[in-house]
């Protein structure tokens, strides 16, 4: 799967693991930054990781901050994102099943390697359940026409 991936300073290893993880076990990875522990702006970094999901250049995005919080406000700025912030398996598991969420935002100070490799598995993994879900998150896509 072709993902993309961004992060402040505040997650910058967390990052670098995740992408060395995805790319070990075959998966074609974007990385829009940041490249140092050096203190950055989210923002611009992670507008672009969510970007290439929605021009479909990749299929998913995870974004990174210290936690997560800001990253998931700001790839959900951008059209067609649905960015869902999870901190625990089940969370991740619904973001899919419940919310087609085509990106996961992790808290870099709040999630170890072995948890983030969880949540972006399940994320990677999990099918969108459609259904009642789908008229639902047809009426989140419906909002875009407003803004
Ligand atoms: O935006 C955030 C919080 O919602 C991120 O966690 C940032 O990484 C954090 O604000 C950065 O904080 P710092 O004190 O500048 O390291």
């Amino acid at each position: 799967m072709k993902i993309s991936i961004a992060t402040d300073h505040g997650a910058f290893e967390l990052k670098n693991k995740i992408k060395d993880y995805l790319e070990s076990i075959g998966h074609e990875v974007t990385d829009f930054g940041c490249f140092s522990n050096e203190s950055v702006d989210y923002p611009p970094i992670i507008a672009k990781a969510a970007r290439a999901v929605s021009t479909g250049k990749c299929e998913r995005g995870i974004v990174l901050c210290g936690s997560g919080i800001g990253a998931s406000i700001v790839a959900n700025k951008i059209k067609g994102i649905r960015c869902a912030l999870v901190y625990a398996p089940e969370l991740a598991k619904l973001s899919r099943e419940h919310n087609n969420a085509n990106m996961i935002a992790l808290g870099g100070r709040f999630t170890d390697f072995d948890t983030a490799k969880e949540l972006v598995d399940i994320f990677l993994t999990t099918e969108f359940q459609g259904g009642r879900h789908l008229r639902r998150v047809e009426q989140i896509m419906d909002l875009e026409k407003f803004l």
